[in-house]
């Protein structure tokens, strides 16, 4: 039976606000939220697939923190794969969205705004909680 797939999410904060990316492919997801990330490479450890994955997205340097939450199922590409995810920090570079169609910074209260992909929503608690915790600056 084929391995699970680990799709990482890096839920990337800075100033009491989290990074959220909106695809823009394939179509059917287009529009929609997600945290910056993507598959993990065969054998690639998954903070590592997380950093490399932040690198080409959005030509930054993150660190990984802390795990946010289970493993939530998901399918891709007829796969059995989960999403997995941790907050993380900037150590160098201002995100760009070089992959998506537009990056905002949320803050607790903006989180639920834009429409994200299904698989995020059970995330979304968690991480409004690592930003309540945190105070909020002005960006
Ligand atoms: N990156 C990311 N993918 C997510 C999230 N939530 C969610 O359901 N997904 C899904 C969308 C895709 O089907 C899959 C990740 O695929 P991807 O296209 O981002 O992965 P990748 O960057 O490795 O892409 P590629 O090189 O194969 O084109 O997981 C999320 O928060 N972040």
């Amino acid at each position: 039976m084929q391995e699970t797939l680990v799709v990482v999410g890096a839920a990337v904060l800075r100033n009491g606000r989290v990074l959220a990316a909106q695809r823009a492919r394939p179509e059917a997801l287009r529009g929609l939220w997600e945290f910056p990330g993507g598959k993990t490479d065969p054998g690639e450890i998954p903070e590592a697939a997380l950093v490399r994955e932040c690198r080409e997205e959005l030509g930054a340097h993150v660190r990984p923190l802390e795990r946010v939450g289970p493993d939530v199922p998901l399918p891709v590409e007829g796969r059995r794969a989960v999403l997995r995810l941790w907050t993380a920090e900037i150590v160098e570079g201002d995100p760009r969205p070089l992959e998506h169609l537009a990056l905002r910074w949320l803050s607790a209260g903006e989180l639920r705004t834009v429409d994200w992909l299904s698989a995020d929503l059970p995330f979304l608690e968690a991480v409004g909680a690592h930003l309540t915790h945190r105070p909020a600056r002005s960006e």
